[in-house]
């Protein structure tokens, strides 16, 4: 289990699968530069980045499942972690942002999809719902990507969402945060800052 987590009651967690730029992204919504990189599974523990005026932060969870050179049973380890780590803090988590590689996340969850597997994605996106955690999916790496409306429709099949996927603009988030392009996740946030009641906090996504 994670420790060390700083005592806020407002909180903004980002999962995903290791190396889909959680930590890039981070560094584009603080200024902090949290350590990216192109070797999965750089991130080990969270990373709090807080406010304590505000008693708010975000945390950038480690990444999750296929990453080179790390064994099976750590990276399900890793992934325990994440859910207990989401779970238990639940009650304070304005949202859960899913972080993917629009680039490959189709193909990915489509090869493991079958009678008894169910995909890491599809998986944290239910989870999430499940425990009440409002979900945003942060569609990374559209710099890389040329069918975009496509893409996006096939991932809202995937996850249940009926497309077309501009219905959804406070669910599915299309970026780039390599590219500084991270407008729609911003939006998505502060739709859910202002439902829970935080219009202090839309200064942290503006
Ligand atoms: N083309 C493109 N590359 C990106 C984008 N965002 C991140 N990357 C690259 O993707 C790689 C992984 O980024 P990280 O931010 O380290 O990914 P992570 O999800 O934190 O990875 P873990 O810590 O292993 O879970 C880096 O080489 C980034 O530069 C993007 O919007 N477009
Ligand atoms: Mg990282």
């Amino acid at each position: 289990m994670f420790e060390g987590r700083p005592d806020r009651d407002a909180e903004v967690v980002f999962l995903g699968r290791s190396n889909v730029g959680k930590s890039t992204l981070m560094r584009e919504l603080t200024g902090h530069d949290f350590t990216t990189g192109r070797k999965p599974g750089v991130t080990r523990s969270p990373n709090h980045f807080d406010w304590a005026p505000e008693s708010f932060m975000f945390t950038d969870l480690p990444g999750f499942g296929f990453m080179k050179g790390v064994p099976e049973s750590q990276r399900e380890q890793i992934k325990t972690d994440v859910v207990r780590y989401v779970e238990s803090n639940a009650d304070d988590i304005l949202a859960g942002v899913l972080v993917v590689d629009g680039k490959s996340v189709i193909d990915i969850i489509d090869r493991h999809s079958g009678p008894d597997e169910v995909p890491h994605d599809v998986e944290m996106f239910y989870f999430l719902d499940d425990i009440d955690v409002p979900a945003i999916v942060a569609v990374n790496k559209m710099d890389k990507v040329d069918d975009r409306d496509e893409r996006l429709d096939d991932l809202c099949d995937r996850l249940g969402l009926y497309p077309p996927w501009q219905q959804w603009q406070e669910t599915i988030a299309p970026i780039s945060a390599k590219r500084g392009s991270i407008g729609p996740l911003k939006e998505a946030l502060r739709t859910h800052f202002h439902d829970a009641k935080r219009d202090d906090l839309l200064k942290f996504v503006s």
